[in-house]
């Protein structure tokens, strides 16, 4: 699954007929290159006959001091002498770092002057489809050139960037697969407003957890009765009540590049009732106004954010023909439902749905609907159409909770004109991205909740704690991983099982005291 893009045939491949309006422009940088290049080759020859001249200078010494061993000793040179051969040596030291500092800020030319003939080549294939048409014909020795001309830096082009691919990948593997990052949110009015009835218990409002670096909480663990205990708790990332939706994107933005890599990607927000995790993976309110990634919102979550950012980096490369397909469904009581499944008028209406295996041993959705998007806006739509749909019930602790877990599958394939070329041989779906809004962990007493709400919280508890002995089995490594203790966990088990490929999770903690 991984690196599947790395040693295809790129995208730039492709271009053959656009090649003649390159000309001037690949000439040009083309010289730069080679002159560069020669530049370097002859600091090398320079650098080889002072090593030689070292060599032999080394070697003449050896020999006199051979020849004065056999005869008397060495007279020790007087003090002028010396004082001399001081100075001589001081100046060769000097000589010998100059010529140093100055290869390496050749060097140092040569590296940038190569990556910026490389940005500009980049850019002029790119551009070369728009001024084929305006160009003269060309002989067909000329095109001959020209075309082995392009065929290099093509190569040149797609090392690079299978080189960008390689840095980019190792260093998210060096930041770690499974990431954890945790966000406090602000203590906010209705905190005190939804105070359930088993509240009157805790002596402390106000923040009890506290961002005290940007790895580590302190959270103030009391109970009435017992002394105030104070426990830290480290992440890879911490944010604090003050930090922007955007802060806490930027640290997911780098995996949305490893997806379109080939790479499988899930982002997961898990917390309790209220915490923020709505708000974090969706942005507020998110079914009334869908947030579109191309309005003006400040508080857009990582979801239309992602999305955002996925349609950019496929237009960045419009070379790639890739498809992107989208499914929205919730775990609610333990059921599966297809928030985008179509009724016989096209009304988008809730259906129930089972997991079934597939003979490669895979998990799949039966009769799952997936939607083709071609833009961020397009794919926002849906999940806002989904998320009407989705249950809510008001609690004690949080007038709008959700009470099932929802989970948005985007999937990248190659394009059906990619694939009859054979462009991509493998499998055509290339990688998936899961973002999942779980429902929240609540206790019954402090949310205050009866009847079938108090059937769906204890069903939502067993399924976060099934996800939690699943996620504890693969951390340990242990032989059996229980998929199959709750739909949550069985519906993604792929994702979960996947543990090669990037999650990263984003635990929410309420900054007050139901959070702590
Ligand atoms: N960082 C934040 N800044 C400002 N308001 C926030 C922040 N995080 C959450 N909120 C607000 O807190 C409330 C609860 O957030 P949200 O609905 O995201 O919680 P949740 O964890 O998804 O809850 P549940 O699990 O019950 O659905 C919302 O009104 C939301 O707008």
């Amino acid at each position: 699954m991984r690196c599947w893009f790395r040693g295809r045939k790129g995208p730039l491949g492709s271009i053959t007929d656009d090649r003649f309006c390159l000309d001037p422009w690949l000439q040009a940088k083309e010289e730069r290159l080679v002159e560069a290049e020669t530049e370097n080759a002859v600091l090398h020859l320079r650098l080889a006959q002072y090593r030689e001249m070292i060599k032999k200078s080394g070697g003449e010494a050896a020999q006199v001091r051979v020849q004065c061993g056999d005869q008397k000793p060495l007279q020790r040179p007087g003090p002028l002498a010396a004082s001399r051969l001081r100075l001589v040596a001081q100046r060769l030291k000097r000589d010998v770092e100059a010529l140093h500092s100055w290869s390496l800020g050749l060097f140092q030319r040569y590296q940038h002057a190569q990556w910026d003939c490389l940005s500009e080549i980049v850019t002029a294939v790119q551009r070369a489809p728009l001024c084929h048409e305006a160009l003269p014909p060309t002989g067909p020795l000329e095109a001959g050139c020209l075309e082995r001309s392009l065929q290099e830096m093509t190569e040149r082009y797609q090392q690079e960037r299978r080189e960008r691919r390689r840095l980019h990948n190792t260093l998210v593997e060096l930041r770690g697969n499974i990431r954890v990052h945790c966000r406090l949110r602000p203590v906010l009015p209705f905190d005190d407003e939804f105070r359930g009835p088993g509240s009157q218990n805790s002596p402390v409002s106000g923040a009890v957890a506290h961002a005290v670096d940007d790895e580590t909480i302190l959270v103030e663990c009391s109970r009435p009765g017992h002394p105030l205990i104070n426990k830290t708790y480290t992440f890879e990332r911490v944010y604090g009540p003050a930090e922007s939706q955007r802060a806490v994107f930027e640290d997911v933005c780098p995996l949305l590049t490893s997806f379109l890599d080939g790479y499988n990607v899930c982002i997961m927000a898990y917390g309790q009732t209220g915490s923020g995790k709505s708000f974090t993976m969706l942005g507020p309110r998110p079914e009334r106004d869908p947030a579109l990634p191309s309005g003006p919102h400040g508080h857009l979550g990582i979801i239309p954010r992602a999305a955002g950012e996925v349609f950019r980096l496929i237009a960045e490369n419009p070379s790639w023909r890739l498809e992107v397909d989208v499914s929205v469904v919730e775990v609610y009581n333990n059921d599966i439902f297809d928030l985008l499944a179509k009724d016989g008028c096209a009304v988008v209406s809730r259906a129930k749905r089972q997991v079934l295996t597939t003979t490669e041993g895979k998990k799949e959705v039966s009769g799952l609907t997936r939607e083709s998007v071609h833009s961020a806006v397009e794919l926002m739509t849906l999940v806002a159409a989904a998320l009407r749909l989705r249950a809510k019930q008001a609690t004690a602790v949080h007038a709008d909770s959700s009470r099932s877990h929802l989970v948005i599958t985007v999937t990248l394939t190659a394009a059906a004109s990619s694939r009859s070329t054979g462009e991509w041989p493998r499998c055509p779906v290339l990688s998936k991205l899961q973002l999942v809004d779980l429902a929240g962990s609540e206790c019954a007493g402090v949310s205050g909740v009866t009847g079938s709400a108090l059937r769906e919280t204890s069903l939502i508890n067993r399924s976060l704690a099934a996800l939690a002995d699943v996620l504890g089995a693969l951390s340990e490594g242990r032989g059996h991983i229980p998929y199959r203790n709750s739909t949550l966990t069985h519906f993604l088990q792929d994702a979960l099982a996947y543990i090669g490929s990037t999650h990263l999770g984003v635990e929410l903690l309420e900054d007050e005291e139901h959070g702590a």
